[in-house]
């Protein structure tokens, strides 16, 4: 077979949407970067990269603003369109949070009461959910802290998740004024049974990285701390046995006394992420020993069964989050954002559903009524 039997085009065309633009360096922001892929033996692997994907607001807990979103979108377009990324790495800033979602104070002071400008944000975030599941290359989400509300769904998005053994994985929502209707009503019950995925995703209860393991959203979770030189397991968190009285204990919390000094412990440990790093690194390895495009079909398959609920109703979400900005996100986002005024981060919750069960409009009046009033 001749190949070049008729004319061919010799260049190499450039098939990337962004530039740089929605990049960048000081928080808030996201940052892109290529890392050489590495093999088993830690030699650098010439002309293959993974595409780290970062998010850069350790302040805000690594919550994502409006611009950051962009850069999530360009990050996965950017990582698709080049030849020699072999995988994409989501990951973020600091020892404490993968992401905590939406940005709380954007939500508050901007968002809040304007349906539409939401609208369109939702847009862009939507854009992002479906750039990570389009994404031409296997998404590894690198769990470096907690993973809560739309940092949870945006998680959940990608393909495989490593947690460091701190993080924590949760909802807010509800609590705060939404519904986890960013993804995490769609994917939570492909990973945990639907009861579990009912009570995580309403709950807004925090489960630790090792009860995710154990129930099945993640599949890692790897010690990050470390005492004189040694790695211990995150001493808050009961790893040691599974079973306690008939119950299943694995990846609670530890309690009473223990607990106050597990908290000190680590306080004072050193956070060293080489071996949450190395998981990483032999994950790319894995994938870079796979035939690239069988690979790619493969994971697209699979992804197909998270996007089936997601696609059917990201529409509807972003209409309903909308006119939400406008009832209850105008008084959880506002709680939130004020806790240092009012020292309360929730409205009143008895009160709003007393004044709900009296058919009480929302009004001024409502608002002043469930919202803590300012410190003197
Ligand atoms: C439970 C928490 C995640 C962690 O609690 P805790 O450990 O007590 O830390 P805090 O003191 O609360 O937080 C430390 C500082 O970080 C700031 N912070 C935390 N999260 C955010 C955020 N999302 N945006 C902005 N800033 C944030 C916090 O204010 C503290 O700052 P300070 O200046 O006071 O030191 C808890 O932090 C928490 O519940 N966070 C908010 C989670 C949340 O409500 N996220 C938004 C949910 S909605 C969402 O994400 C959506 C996504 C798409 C679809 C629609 C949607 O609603």
């Amino acid at each position: 077979m001749d190949l070049n039997k008729w004319p061919r085009q010799t260049d190499v065309k450039n098939h990337e949407l962004f530039d740089e633009q929605h990049f960048g360096t000081e928080a808030p922001c996201v940052l892109y970067e290529k890392r050489p892929v590495k093999d088993n033996k830690g030699n650098e692997v010439p002309g293959l990269y993974s595409a780290w994907i970062i998010l850069n607001n350790p302040k805000q807990y690594n919550s994502y603003t409006t611009e950051m979103v962009k850069g999530v979108i360009a990050g996965c377009a950017k990582a698709s369109a080049d030849r020699s990324v072999v995988a994409v790495i989501f990951t973020a800033v600091g020892d404490k949070a993968f992401c905590t979602g939406g940005n709380t104070v954007e939500y508050a002071e901007y968002y809040s009461s304007n349906p539409s400008e939401y609208m369109q944000y939702m847009d862009l975030f939507n854009g992002m959910v479906d750039g990570l599941l389009d994404c031409k290359k296997p998404v590894i989400c690198r769990v470096n802290g907690m993973r809560v509300a739309g940092g949870q769904e945006i998680g959940m998005a990608c393909d495989i998740a490593i947690a460091s053994d701190l993080a924590i994985f949760g909802q807010a929502g509800p609590r705060h004024g939404s519904a986890p209707v960013g993804g995490s009503t769609d994917f939570l019950h492909w990973n945990l049974s639907m009861e579990n995925a009912m009570w995580n995703c309403v709950s807004c209860e925090m489960w630790s990285a090792y009860k995710m393991v154990n129930k099945g959203l993640i599949s890692k979770a790897v010690p990050v701390l470390k005492v004189n030189g040694e790695f211990i397991r995150n001493p808050q968190v009961i790893t040691d046995k599974f079973v306690e009285n008939g119950e299943i204990v694995y990846g609670d919390p530890v309690t009473g006394e223990a607990a106050a000094k597990a908290k000190q412990l680590v306080k004072e440990a050193e956070v060293d992420f080489s071996l949450l790093d190395a998981e990483i690194e032999k994950l790319i390895w894995t994938f870079t020993n796979l035939f690239p495009n069988c690979l790619q079909m493969s994971i697209d398959m699979m992804r197909q069964k998270k996007k089936f609920f997601w696609d059917m109703n990201k529409l509807a979400y972003r209409h309903w989050l909308g006119t939400n900005m406008s009832s209850e996100a105008y008084l959880g986002f506002n709680a939130f954002s004020t806790k240092r005024l009012t020292g309360k981060d929730t409205i009143d919750f008895i009160k709003y559903r007393q004044l709900l069960a009296e058919a009480k409009p929302f009004d001024q009046e409502l608002v002043d009524a469930v919202m803590a009033p300012r410190k003197e």
